[in-house]
Formats: C-alpha cells, sequence, structure tokens
C-alpha cells in the first residue's frame, strides 16, 4: 500500500530551490527521509502535511491530497516538528491532552489517550511538572506524545534524535521501531545522520539538494558484499602472506584484512590459517555495505 507519494514535486523559494522535481513513493513500514542539512527534508514533510504549497507538481498522503484535503491528512497523520516547540509553563499531561482535544477527541478520551501514550513514549511522574524543567530528551518525548495521541495511521518525525546523547538517540531509535511494528502506525523519520536509521527503517529515501538520489529496500542499501572481514588481534601480515600464498586475494586494513570471497571455501581457507598461525580471532563475517558507503559513492557521482 502507497503511503505517500509525489510526482515532479518542486518548491522553490526566492532564493532556493529546496525541492527539485522529486517524483518518489514509499509504502507502510518505517522510511528513512536522508540528507544533509539543506536537502529539503523538512520542506517535504510540510508539503505533505498542507503547511507549504508546492511550486509544481503533486503530492498524496494516505492518498490524499495536501491541496484539498489537508483537514483529513491532519485526522490521520501526526507531526513531530524538528525544532523545540513546547509551552514551557504546561506539564506534558496538560499539553498532550489539549493537544488530543485540538485533534477533536472528547476531554475524557483525550486524558486517557493522553496518559497512555505518555507511558509508551517513557515520561512517567515526571509528565505532571513544567516542559520548562525538562532534558532535551524527555521534552523529544513529549513532542513524540503530542504526535502520537490522536491514533494516527501515520508519523512524520523530523530528526527525532536531534540533540540527544548517545544513549537517548538509542532509546529514541528503538521507540520508532516499536511505533512502526508494535503500535502498527507507518513512520516516516528525517535524520542527517546516515548510519542510524540502518537499524530502524524498512525503506530509506535518499535526497541531496531537493533531488533524489536513491530510494530502495534497506536492504539493497546494506546487501552483503563479496568480501569477508577478517580481525585478529595481532599477526595480521603472517596470515595475509599466509593466505595470499594459498591463492586468497587479500587487503590489509589497519587491524583487518578484507578477504575477497570467491566461495564457501573462502571461510575455510581463513579458518584453516588462523589455527595454523595459533591467532586470536576476534571477528569473522561477511562484508555488507552500510548506508554511509552507498550514500558518499552516490553523492561523488552526481
Ligand atoms: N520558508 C523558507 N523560506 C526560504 N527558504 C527556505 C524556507 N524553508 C526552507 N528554506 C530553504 O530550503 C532549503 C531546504 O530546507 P529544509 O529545511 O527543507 O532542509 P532540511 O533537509 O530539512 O534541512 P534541516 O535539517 O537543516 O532543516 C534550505 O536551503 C532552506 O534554507
Amino acid at each position: 500500500m502507497t503511503i505517500l507519494a509525489t510526482e515532479g514535486l518542486t518548491k522553490r523559494f526566492p532564493r532556493v530551490t529546496a525541492l527539485d522535481r522529486l517524483t518518489v513513493s514509499a509504502g507502510t513500514g518505517v522510511t528513512g527521509l536522508v540528507g544533509a542539512n539543506g536537502a529539503g527534508k523538512s520542506t517535504l514533510i510540510k508539503i505533505f502535511l498542507g503547511l507549504l504549497p508546492p511550486t509544481e507538481g503533486t503530492a498524496t498522503v494516505l492518498g490524499l491530497s495536501p491541496a484539498t484535503q489537508a483537514l483529513e491528512i491532519r485526522r490521520a497523520v501526526g507531526y513531530m516538528p524538528e525544532h523545540d516547540c513546547l509551552p514551557p509553563d504546561m506539564s506534558a499531561t496538560e499539553f498532550t491532552v489539549h493537544m488530543a482535544q485540538m485533534s477533536g477527541l472528547p476531554r475524557s478520551t483525550a486524558r486517557e489517550r493522553a496518559a497512555d501514550t505518555l507511558r509508551h513514549v517513557g515520561l512517567y511522574e515526571e509528565r505532571y511538572r513544567p516542559i520548562g524543567g525538562y532534558s532535551t530528551g524527555m521534552k523529544q518525548r513529549v513532542k513524540l506524545a503530542q504526535a502520537l495521541v490522536h491514533d494516527p495511521s501515520l508519523v512524520f518525525l523530523d530528526e527525532p534524535t536531534n540533540g540527544l546523547d548517545p544513549q537517548g538517540r538509542d532509546e529514541m531509535l528503538a521507540l520508532i521501531r516499536r511505533i512502526g511494528t508494535e503500535f502498527g502506525i507507518s513512520v516516516v523519520v528525517t535524520s542527517h545522520l546516515l548510519g542510524e536509521l540502518e537499524r530502524v527503517c524498512d525503506h530509506v529515501i535518499v535526497i541531496d539538494g531537493g533531488r533524489l538520489l536513491r530510494s530502495s529496500a534497506i536492504g539493497e542499501f546494506t546487501q552483503a558484499t563479496q568480501s569477508i572481514t577478517v580481525e585478529v588481534e595481532e599477526g595480521q601480515e603472517p596470515l595475509a602472506e599466509r593466505l595470499t600464498s594459498a591463492g586468497q586475494r587479500v587487503t590489509v586494513a589497519g587491524r583487518l584484512l578484507m578477504v575477497e570471497a570467491g566461495s564457501p571455501a573462502t571461510f575455510d581457507a581463513v579458518r584453516d590459517a588462523v589455527c595454523d598461525l595459533d591467532l586470536n580471532l576476534v571477528r569473522l563475517e561477511q562484508g555488507r555495505h552500510r548506508i554511509e558507503d552507498v550514500f558518499r559513492e552516490e553523492v561523488s557521482n552526481v
């Protein structure tokens, strides 16, 4: 099922073309929207939400047109904006209840939904305190809760890991994955940090300068390469020599050896050589492309 689609979508501001003839689509699940700062990610989300009109082209969300059905879209879609937009004097509970009522829920339902949603995003007793005293991580959770409180079919999360420390980032990414799987809500999540999306997305769309660089399932980004990565505590050079003389093609990269994997027998050859030389094997695995590598290659080809 197609969740969102664009056709020749262009957005020109007076000084810059933020989106340039973008044609792309995404289905259910978690979709990563990746690009450097200024690539056009927030502009694209705002067009999907009906907050900005496109200059040319069309966009649809859940089969609805932002130009004519913005109200229906807001009922079915949640939005976590990038920048801080929270009232410092209100508590998380008051704010989330208010947002639930704004989306049309009666007060008693809004209170129940707000309590459940705040618990899901990991805010407990602190939800009664004013937001002004919250950490960045807690504020990000409140922003996420208000995007989910009306039980949307799709949420747009704009840079949800911004400003978080590594632990906060991991927790937010785990939460995003749960939204996509346990809650069954489709997610579009933006990030300029390519590596982090690898862990949570089913599909990745890469844009650069408002243009589409690539759109594919995560497996295609991280598909197995034809090489085996071997890490040994020490003895890389003798191991490389042994493997080369046994007919393997080997490259040494610091502590790692990259061995071209012609057949499954390559694994046996590495195991035998490590045993013969009595080395400590730390890692032996099929190499995988990382999103960063694919992105770097494609940007340099533009
Ligand atoms: N309202 C606006 N008026 C003028 N230019 C704008 C406006 N909004 C965005 N832009 C410009 O459009 C380009 C794309 O911005 P956008 O915010 O969509 O990028 P982004 O990928 O979300 O990056 P970031 O994460 O830094 O926000 C940038 O050059 C930005 O300066």
